[in-house]
């Protein structure tokens, strides 16, 4: 049985290490990837992370290698041709481990206390092992061998994205950490800034954490606006639509590409220019439903961050995975039978103004999810720089991947615990909405308020732009979005 770590905590301690969390300045990066050069690094698993981590890593001039389980190897698993045919040694356990500088840990988070145990006593004495998730560290309570070191270097965002960045000479936000009783030659956070740099996470920004703050952050975040909220958006606003009888390929089409589209505003100018890209009536319009649903969706959210904080959530979560994964299995079966999904979008031209003009409640959806998220972070001691990532910063890299192929593929490339989250949400979330989706027609989701009169009330609108710009996450968004300008700027 498995211990949770955080929970073994004095609160005192808790708290701490919650609120550890500072944005880490460029000249901190001055030593490159040095600390990990003429270093052998092998990657365990080659899937979304450790396939596109990888890649960067090589880019940057390090010695990279591929580590997979026996049976991966001798079936030529898609792990194994994504390491073969990208150029990459693929061995054993028993072949690489023994000879790695530094072990990257790039399995799925369900599978770590199985690898972890198998391929600790082939490590090397004084080693490092490495995780882009601190689940099995916290939530799990694995125990590493006192000479090693372990060190997290997290990107936040999905693997294919960490190479679409770099390719273009950039990086995605990274939080980095050491895990303070596996650092015996103190070398841990050097180790960790390189691989940064080596991902080229510190081109986006990178905050020095601590595992428990990353995985109490990264769960919360993952199923609740990230992921959770854009499934159960995508279903409710489809179905409506259908109802109320728009064709089914422009809805499908609508939300599909809406997600993104909508979602690329939030990128450049936060929840304020989103808002902005609607005329003044559907500005206010969406600002209203965007109130009613963080009122009726608040206790939820409480609901979500209050178990992933006392492990309810993982307990819960690993119970599944004891019953071979039957509710994610499940949930999964039922989301490719929603219509949505099977649902093809339609040849039809949407322009790129129209998905806001047609799409207001999901705009109202977006800013509903995304303060609520960041507001329940930061009330249960996530950093706002922290929580800021976890919900606006990567909401339009997770529409990315609906817009390549629906849902299916947002759950695909997520991580295991994401796409578990996101059902778990998605189950508790379309239930609640459901009353408040009974009135909702057309004008907001589907044909756009059709207005001859485009005028407001002075008052209303100066009070709504007010609310919509005092709000802490426009705060924060403004000061990291303009590190990331910076930033572009140097390379
Ligand atoms: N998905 C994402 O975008 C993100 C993931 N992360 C973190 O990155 C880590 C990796 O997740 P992700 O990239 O999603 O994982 P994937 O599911 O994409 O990849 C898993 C890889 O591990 C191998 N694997 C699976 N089971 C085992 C096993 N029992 N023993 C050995 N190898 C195994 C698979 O190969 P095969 O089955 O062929 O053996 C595959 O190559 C997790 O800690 C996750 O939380 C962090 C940020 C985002
Ligand atoms: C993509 C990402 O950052 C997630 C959502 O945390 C994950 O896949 O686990
Ligand atoms: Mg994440
Ligand atoms: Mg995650």
């Amino acid at each position: 049985m498995s211990n949770n770590y955080f929970n073994t905590l004095p609160l005192r301690e808790q708290l701490e290490q919650l609120g550890k969390c500072r944005f880490m300045s460029m000249d901190e990066f001055s030593d490159g990837v040095e600390a990990l050069k003429g270093k052998k690094i092998v990657v365990i698993g080659c899937g979304a992370q450790g396939l596109n981590q990888g890649l960067n890593l090589r880019d940057s001039g390090l010695d990279v290698s591929y580590t997979l389980r026996a049976e991966a190897i001798a079936e030529k698993r898609q792990s194994w041709k994504n390491a073969t045919e990208n150029g990459f040694v693929v061995g054993t356990y028993e072949e690489l481990i023994p000879t790695a500088d530094v072990v990257l840990n790039l399995t799925p988070d369900k599978q770590h206390t199985p690898v972890v145990n198998a391929v600790m006593p082939l490590m090397k004495e004084g080693a490092c092992l490495s995780y882009s998730h601190g689940f099995n560290i916290v939530e799990e309570g694995m125990k590493i061998r006192e000479d090693l070191t372990v060190i997290m270097v997290a990107p936040k965002c999905p693997g294919s994205e960490v190479r679409a960045e770099y390719v273009r000479g950039f990086g995605v936000p990274t939080l980095i950490a050491v895990h303070e009783d596996n650092d015996p030659q103190g070398e841990g956070l050097a180790l960790a800034k390189a691989y940064a740099v080596g991902t080229g996470g510190h081109k986006a920004g990178v905050l020095m954490s601590s595992f428990i703050a990353e995985v109490k952050s990264d769960l919360m975040g993952e199923q609740t606006i990230l992921c959770g909220m854009l499934q159960t958006g995508s279903l409710l606003c489809f179905d409506k639509m259908v109802a109320e009888g728009i064709d089914a390929g422009y809805a499908s089409k609508l939300i599909q590409y809406g997600w993104e589209t909508i979602t690329e505003a939030l990128k450049y100018g936060g929840v304020t220019n989103m808002l902005d890209r609607l005329s003044n009536p559907a500005k206010i319009k969406a600002f209203d439903l965007a109130e009613e649903m963080k009122q009726i969706m608040r206790p939820l959210y409480n609901k979500h961050q209050d178990d992933i904080i006392d492990g309810t959530f993982s307990r819960t979560m690993m119970e599944d995975w004891a019953n071979d994964d039957k509710n994610l299995l499940g949930w999964r079966a039922e989301t490719a039978e929603t219509a949505f999904e099977k649902t093809p979008a339609g040849d039809v031209e949407i322009s790129e103004q129209e998905y806001f003009d047609n799409g207001i409640l999901m705009v109202a959806m977006v800013k509903a999810g995304v303060e609520l998220a960041f507001e329940t972070m930061t009330a249960a001691g996530i950093i706002p720089d922290s929580a800021y990532y976890e919900s606006l910063h990567e909401t339009p890299l997770i529409a990315n991947t609906i817009a390549r192929k629906k849902l299916y593929e947002m759950n695909a490339t997520i991580s295991d615990t994401a796409e578990y989250g996101c059902y778990l949400y998605n189950h508790a979330c379309l239930p609640l909405l459901a009353d408040f989706m009974k009135d909702i027609k057309t004008d907001v989701i589907g044909k756009g308020l059709e207005l001859d009169d485009t005028g407001v009330d002075n008052a209303r609108l100066i009070e709504v732009n007010a609310a919509l710009r005092s709000h802490p996450v426009e705060a924060i968004g403004a000061v990291l979005r303009g590190h990331m300008a910076d930033m572009k700027k140097i390379v």
